[in-house]
């Protein structure tokens, strides 16, 4: 029987990383936690190229941008939607997660979606550094692990 499964070790591959400035406390967070977890696996600082956008509603486009560019083995988005008052929210976490999800299913690229969508501030600090872990982090590790896998299949 042959089980594939992706190792957490990144050797020579390259990532781009997508943050979302709405909320910058939070994202600056999770992009520590996603660079610092692409070193410890293995990545290399110029191996690793980060772009910045105004909000998580803009990160599909760009995600498409670089996912066809050739110049990425993956591509991890990083922000937090946070809810408010209105039903803005919806509107951009429901367009964020299906635009990255057609990115990464078009492109053959894995797109890793590690941007928070959570109810409150509380909610986001808890999972960016605090008690709930870093989901920058995470995001990093299911780069690197996708990676990993697709190149064994
Ligand atoms: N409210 C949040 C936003 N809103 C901004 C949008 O993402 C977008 O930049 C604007 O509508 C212009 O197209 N963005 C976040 O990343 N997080 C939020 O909580
Ligand atoms: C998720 C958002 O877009 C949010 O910040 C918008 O807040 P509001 O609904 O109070 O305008």
């Amino acid at each position: 029987m042959k089980v594939l499964e992706g190792k957490l070790v990144s050797d020579g591959k390259k990532y781009g990383i997508i943050v979302a400035r709405f909320n910058e406390f939070i994202g600056s967070k999770l992009l520590s936690g996603a660079k610092d977890t692409l070193i410890r696996h293995g990545a290399k600082d110029e191996e690793i190229e980060i772009i910045w956008v105004p909000g998580a509603f803009e990160i599909p486009l760009v995600a498409k941008k670089l996912a066809t560019s050739g110049k990425y083995d993956s591509i991890i988005c990083l922000g937090a939607v946070i809810r408010g008052a209105t039903s803005h929210f919806e509107y951009v976490s429901s367009q964020l997660a299906k635009g990255i999800a057609s990115v990464s299913n078009d492109t053959g690229i894995p797109v890793i979606f590690g941007v928070l969508t959570t109810d409150s501030i509380e909610q986001a600090i808890e999972r960016a550094g605090t008690k709930a872990g870093n989901k920058g982090s995470d995001a990093a590790l299911t780069a690197i692990e996708m990676v990993n896998l697709l190149s064994q299949i």
